[in-house]
């Protein structure tokens, strides 16, 4: 990313800053969750000190649960280590406005512990690790991620105050593709589209989708890292838009029984290799590369064993119904939406689409994932199998594991993760997922109290 523009220049902070335009910069790094955590600094300190010197978070921040409760099995943060600082250091790469946050700008961090050595469990990091394997390839991922969510009426305070009952959705009926059906929800929508562009985001465009309320939002891609940081800025802001407008939306996987929230993620592979590091054939533009024929194998023989990465909570498991467009089936098909792997496009846009993260997914991390069961594939030449021509849901293929729990044992006996990712990332995120569901399991649900409390 050494020669990319940035959205805004330190030079034109400076001059915005200076004219009064500007007075606020939020520094600020994905979590586990996927989450922006950060400061907000007065614009004129982060100029003088910040932007030179980085700035401290505690490091508990990789370290916590959704409702940030300290909670235990992690060797890097604890009441043992006494829950000390890492540090913050803007990559200015990613400087930009924010317009649905007045006189403010953001920048991304990345995370290293106090002598300079990288948090190498910080999803960010843990991209980049596999970013620079693959560049070492001769290679460069282009990816997109494409979120869906639902809208509804009620503002956040008002979804929590009444437990997330009887919420109403901003469309009553599918509005898959429907002009007329997401023509009501445009005001939200349109602010949406045209602040990200504001942020420095290339918005493609907007559709309905099948379950009451629900929405997709289309980016352009990018390479692999702009991607998911620009995700990320993408998600927090929407919440932002939509409380400002006093209504709420979900990104969670499964809000309901109908159709969950996907965000499908698109790779292809492109570099300054040669045709060797093109997704398509020299001879047969809509065939695949040899490479990318390795790369997609590589998907398909890591996909459980890094589910983890791409459904990563007890939620995003309900996604994987037959008949959902959500996938069960371990295969890969050319555009075919009853796969987890669907290749589409040709020539230099040929690329596959993974269709198992939800929208509660960690781009970075599911990123990373592709990218190293990517590298697998290519290391050791796997061979793809047969597409997929008909029905995967019906076809016999391995499944996808249908609980966090299974996801979580297949991920820490994984020697492929071990091997990409190092034993610290993969305790860690092992960690994450039983912390996950020792809470679940000591939480009694209201499913329980419909099926128990009168007639067990
Ligand atoms: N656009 C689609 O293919 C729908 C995807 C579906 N909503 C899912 O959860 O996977």
């Amino acid at each position: 990313m050494a020669d990319r523009t940035p959205p805004l220049s330190v030079e034109e902070l400076h001059a915005l800053v200076a004219g009064g335009e500007i007075d606020t910069v939020v520094l600020a790094f994905p979590d586990m969750q996927g989450r922006l955590q950060g400061k907000r600094f007065a614009a004129r300190f982060f100029l003088d000190e910040v932007i030179r010197h980085g700035a401290e978070g505690c490091d508990y921040l990789l370290a916590v649960d959704a409702d940030m409760n300290t909670v235990d099995g992690y060797a890097m943060s604890s009441w043992e280590t006494g829950y000390g600082d890492f540090a913050m250091y803007p990559d200015l790469d990613t400087l930009r406005r924010v317009p649905w946050n007045e006189g403010t700008a953001l920048v991304v961090a990345d995370l290293a512990w106090a002598d300079g050595s990288p948090v190498v469990v910080a999803p960010r990091q843990i991209l980049r690790r596999q970013l620079d394997r693959l560049a070492a390839l001769g290679h460069t991922a282009r990816v997109g991620t494409e979120l869906e969510f639902i809208v509804f009426r009620d503002t956040y305070e008002q979804a929590w105050d009444g437990g997330y009952r009887g919420l109403t959705p901003a469309n009553r009926y599918n509005v898959d593709y429907s002009v007329l059906g997401t023509g009501r929800v445009e005001p939200l929508l349109r602010r949406i589209r045209n602040e990200m562009a504001g942020a420095g985001l290339t918005v493609e465009s907007a559709k309905g989708e099948c379950n009451p309320g629900q929405h997709e939002i289309a980016f352009r891609y990018d390479e692999a890292l702009v991607t998911c940081d620009q995700h990320a800025i993408y998600k927090t802001g929407a919440k932002e838009i939509a409380a400002q407008e006093g209504v709420s939306i979900t990104f969670m996987a499964k809000y309901n029984e109908r159709e969950g929230n996907s965000c499908h993620i698109h790779l292809s592979l492109a570099g300054p290799g040669g045709d060797s590091a093109m997704p398509y054939s020299a001879e047969e533009p809509d065939a695949m590369s040899e490479v990318m024929r390795h790369f997609l194998a590589g998907q398909l023989v890591a996909l459980r064993e890094f589910s983890l990465l791409y459904a990563p909570h007890i939620n995003s498991y309900k996604r994987f119904q037959p008949g959902s467009f959500a996938p069960t089936a371990v295969a890969w098909g050319h555009d075919n939406r009853t796969c987890a792997l669907r290749v589409v496009g040709h020539g230099r846009s040929l690329r596959f689409e993974n269709r198992l993260p939800g929208g509660d997914v960690n781009p970075h991390l599911a990123v990373a994932g592709m990218v190293a069961a990517g590298l697998h594939g290519i290391e050791q030449k796997l061979q793809l199998p047969e597409p997929c021509p008909g029905n995967a849901y019906t076809a016999g293929f391995e499944h996808v594991p249908t609980t966090l729990r299974e996801a979580a044992e297949l991920w820490e006996n994984s020697a492929i993760a071990k091997a990409a990712f190092g034993d610290d990332v993969v305790a860690h995120y092992r960690n994450m997922a039983r912390v996950e569901t020792d809470a679940f399991d000591a939480a009694v649900t209201d499913w329980e109290l419909r099926r128990s409390f009168e007639r067990m």
